[in-house]
């Protein structure tokens, strides 16, 4: 198949604007229109100027603005719609009016109360009032996936003779179904005359979830345009997502035969911007946008993109937009994935069981928390690597905070390879639990500062708690890390009296400071 260009049609500031919630004031819409212009966006439809004062200046300020995407204005059939769109679009540099009428018989019966003849004549007449205002014009079936086959040819004719170069077929209520919607579109390319004279358009609503697939079918079977929305907003569940569309067409050119100008490396900017103007987060496995989008936490697909990316990769991940791929480490990583982080982050093994030793607290860490940050690792090896004899070991804790009780804690150290244990009541649960502690190790040292950092993110984060502790002008900073806050606190408390009994405040100087 010869690659011929494919035109991108972007309606987020119009289809889109129309999902509940969505809508956007003119300086937003403008904000997306130069994020749309540099993403390459063929046609730009920038609003429905009767629709509001409001709209119309919307669609006035994009066209003014906008000089590299041709900017669209919808009207219904009605000469007041087409007039204020065209009012609207004097400013363009390229300006197209889309005006459209509902085809099928449920439409035409109850919402337009029409008979069909008086819909092509209504049609004819809005075309041709719209090409008084503006050279380009855009005529849209409306349910045309309902419409009967020889109405739509008849109707088609008349609007290309009267002046449309567009002929959008819109699956309005998102019925269709791939075959039968491509199927549609080579029909209608054969059967209507002047055919050949317009681009052919799909404009697809995911009420199935298949709005996607019967664009991708449209230009299958000879549409030249689609019409899609960033992140796939719009009316109801929304319209074929740009994205989706544009990478699909990308990644499988040979087979799909088109070509689009657009930009890829702004579609991740352009996405977060949709979804931070309209308040509607992108879903993570949305596909190209969503988080996870590019992001591999199974050993075994991991491994596979360590050893060749395209084993589990159809397309770069920096060619959207997004930074890099992202290899999650969690409980279902392999040796493969987790050495390579510790790689890149300087930290490297002796041997192969102490790697083996790492993996496998990485694995208890994992099951405590969904996600593995760098920084977790790296108290997984400072953890490991101290693995001197020490005189305090922590070994247990059992905390108790209730409403109305004093906090109490019970703890439990190995001390000089024997088990001890000590309880003690405090102001809270840390108090409790150094003060337990220190029933049993009795250091008469004096806590100097303790400090609580939240080293990796969320409310499943690994907590890093400081201690400080000075006896006779000595001062030493122990550290712990863990996902619980209070076993954390134990674990500094313990590593502070072990660099006491070291006397590693003058080993390590440069643990003061903390
Ligand atoms: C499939 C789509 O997405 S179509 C676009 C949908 N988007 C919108 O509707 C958003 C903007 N709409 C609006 O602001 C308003 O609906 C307006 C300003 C366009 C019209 O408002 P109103 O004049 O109060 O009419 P209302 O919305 O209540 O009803 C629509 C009227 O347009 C008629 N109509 C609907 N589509 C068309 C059309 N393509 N061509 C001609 N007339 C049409 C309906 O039959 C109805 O006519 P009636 O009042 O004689 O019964
Ligand atoms: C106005 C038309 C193109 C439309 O949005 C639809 O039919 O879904
Ligand atoms: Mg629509």
């Amino acid at each position: 198949m010869s690659s011929d260009r494919l035109i991108i049609f972007d309606t987020t500031l119009r289809d889109g604007e129309q999902s509940p919630g969505a809508s956007m004031t003119k300086a937003e819409k403008v904000r997306i229109a130069k994020m749309l212009e540099m993403l390459k966006v063929d046609v730009i439809e920038a609003g429905f100027a009767i629709a509001s004062p409001g709209d119309f200046a919307s669609v006035k300020a994009v066209a003014e603005t906008i000089k590299d995407s041709t900017i669209c204005s919808l009207a219904r059939a009605v000469d007041a719609d087409i007039d204020r769109a065209g009012e609207a679009l004097q400013g363009a540099a390229s300006g197209r009016i889309h005006t459209f009428i509902a085809t099928s018989p449920i439409h035409m019966k109850y919402k337009l109360q029409m008979q069909p003849d008086q819909v092509v004549e209504r049609a004819i007449h809005a075309v041709k009032r719209a090409r008084n205002l503006v050279g380009d014009v855009e005529f849209s079936l409306e349910d045309a996936s309902r419409s009967e086959f020889e109405f739509m040819c008849r109707i088609i004719e008349a609007v290309i003779d009267a002046g449309a170069s567009t002929i959008n077929l819109p699956d309005t209520v998102g019925y269709g179904e791939p075959q039968e919607f491509g199927e549609m579109f080579g029909r209608l390319i054969a059967s209507v005359p002047n055919a050949h004279k317009a681009i052919f358009s799909a404009h697809c609503h995911n009420d199935l979830g298949l709005a996607v697939a019967n664009s991708l079918s449209a230009v299958r079977h000879g549409a030249r345009q689609v019409e899609c929305t960033i992140n796939g907003l719009g009316e109801r569940a929304g319209n074929a997502s740009l994205e989706e569309i544009v990478m699909a067409i990308r990644t499988r050119k040979d087979i799909m035969g088109v070509e689009t100008r657009i930009d890829a490396t702004h579609i991740v900017p352009t996405s977060r911007l949709v979804a931070s103007v309209t308040g509607f987060p992108v879903q993570p496995n949305k596909a190209i946008v969503g988080a996870n989008a590019f992001a591999h936490e199974s050993g075994i697909h991991q491994d596979g993109v360590l050893k060749h990316r395209e084993t589990y990769e159809i397309m770069r991940a920096e060619d959207v937009g997004w930074h890099t791929n992202k290899l999650v480490l969690g409980k279902h990583s392999g040796r493969a994935a987790v050495k390579a982080r510790f790689d890149a982050l300087g930290v490297s093994f002796e041997s192969q069981a102490a790697l083996d030793e790492a993996f496998a607290r990485f694995k208890l860490l994992a099951d405590k928390k969904h996600e593995i940050f760098d920084e977790d690792l790296q108290a997984l090896v400072l953890d490991a690597r101290d693995d001197a004899p020490k005189r305090y070991s922590f070994n247990a804790l059992d905390v108790c905070c209730k409403t109305g009780l004093v906090p109490n804690a019970a703890v439990t150290l190995i001390v000089n390879g024997e088990t001890v244990q000590a309880a003690a009541e405090g102001s809270g649960a840390v108090d409790a639990t150094f003060k337990a502690i220190e029933s049993i190790a009795h250091s008469g040292t004096e806590l100097k500062l303790y400090s609580v950092n939240a080293i990796t993110q969320g409310t499943e984060a690994q907590g890093e708690v400081t201690v400080r502790l000075a006896r006779n002008g000595l001062i030493v900073n122990g550290t712990g890390a863990d996902t619980d806050i209070v076993i954390a606190s134990a674990k500094a408390y313990v590593d502070a009296l072990n660099l006491l009994a070291e006397d590693k405040h003058k080993e390590h100087p440069q643990r003061e400071g903390v």
